[in-house]
């Protein structure tokens, strides 16, 4: 087992005169959370987009299980078990839940469509996407069109599709983002299982989340890492208060 599964080195990223990514190192380990947050504008995005291969830095590397991934593309860095989920926009609305799992699981094999053996009958297929539902607790919602679900179930559908492709580790942006009160608990529950299968780096807003799932946290500010450190470690760093969360004894 490798450890870091990922391990980010020194990453630069400018727009014109903008440094959105000002020498960004961190790494993810077996088994954590690992929370990246910060304000907004400070480049986190940036950084996920860096990781999953759809922005290339201007320096630095991507090292993920042992291998300096740095010029692969998103599709191969996929492959090799890097799951980037949480784009809602992926799913294909139009189709059934168990359809869009098996659609996922068929990319991430690589096949073309097969023309005399329709997918849907696949049973290797079939088994591995019912699994995957199983575990986000929809598997009783397989038949359901897509754009019926719920915001909630969709998110849920989503760690669906990426749990087919068995991945390594997981990049999440923003996955409780339009959720309510009820779907962030559920969702919360659902990444701390998901941290067993394979570690997280988790971009979230939703400070409750956060500090119920982080093992560490790393804040960034203006494309620089200011601090990393337990959540307890976090909230009291007068540095991470000041620039922030905000110095009013509240957090
Ligand atoms: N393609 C781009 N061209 C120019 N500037 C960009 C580009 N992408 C991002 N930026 C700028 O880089 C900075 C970092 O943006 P980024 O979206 O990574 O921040 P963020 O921390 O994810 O913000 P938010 O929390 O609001 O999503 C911002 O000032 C943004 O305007």
């Amino acid at each position: 087992m490798v450890d870091p599964v990922l391990d980010i080195r020194d990453i630069r990223k400018q727009f014109g005169a903008l440094k959105a990514s000002d020498g960004i190192s961190l790494d993810l380990k077996q088994g954590e959370i690992h929370a990246l947050i910060g304000p907004n504008g400070a480049g986190k995005s940036t950084l996920i987009g860096q990781i999953a291969g759809r922005l290339k830095p201007d320096s630095g590397s991507v090292h993920f299980l042992g291998q300096d991934i740095s010029t692969q593309s998103t599709v191969q860095r996929a492959r090799l078990g890097l799951g980037r989920t949480f784009q809602v926009s992926a799913l294909a609305m139009e189709n059934t839940v168990l359809e869009n799992v098996v659609l996922g699981a068929l990319g991430n094999r690589g096949k073309a469509f097969g023309f005399f053996k329709p997918v849907m009958h696949d049973k290797e297929l079939l088994l591995q996407a019912r699994a995957a539902l199983e575990r986000v607790e929809l598997i009783d919602d397989e038949a359901c069109i897509t754009a019926e679900l719920s915001h909630g179930q969709r998110r849920q559908l989503e760690v669906a599709v990426a749990l087919t492709m068995q991945p390594k580790a997981f990049l999440m942006d923003e996955p409780m983002a339009g959720m309510g009160a009820d779907g962030s608990k559920k969702l919360t529950k659902l990444l701390r299982e998901l941290s067993n299968d394979a570690p997280i780096l988790l971009v979230e807003h939703d400070m409750d989340a956060v500090f119920a799932l982080a093992d560490r946290i790393s804040v960034l500010v203006y494309g620089k890492i200011i601090a990393t450190g337990s959540v307890d470690e976090i909230r009291a760093n007068p540095d991470v208060r000041t620039a922030y969360l905000g110095d009013e004894g509240g957090v």
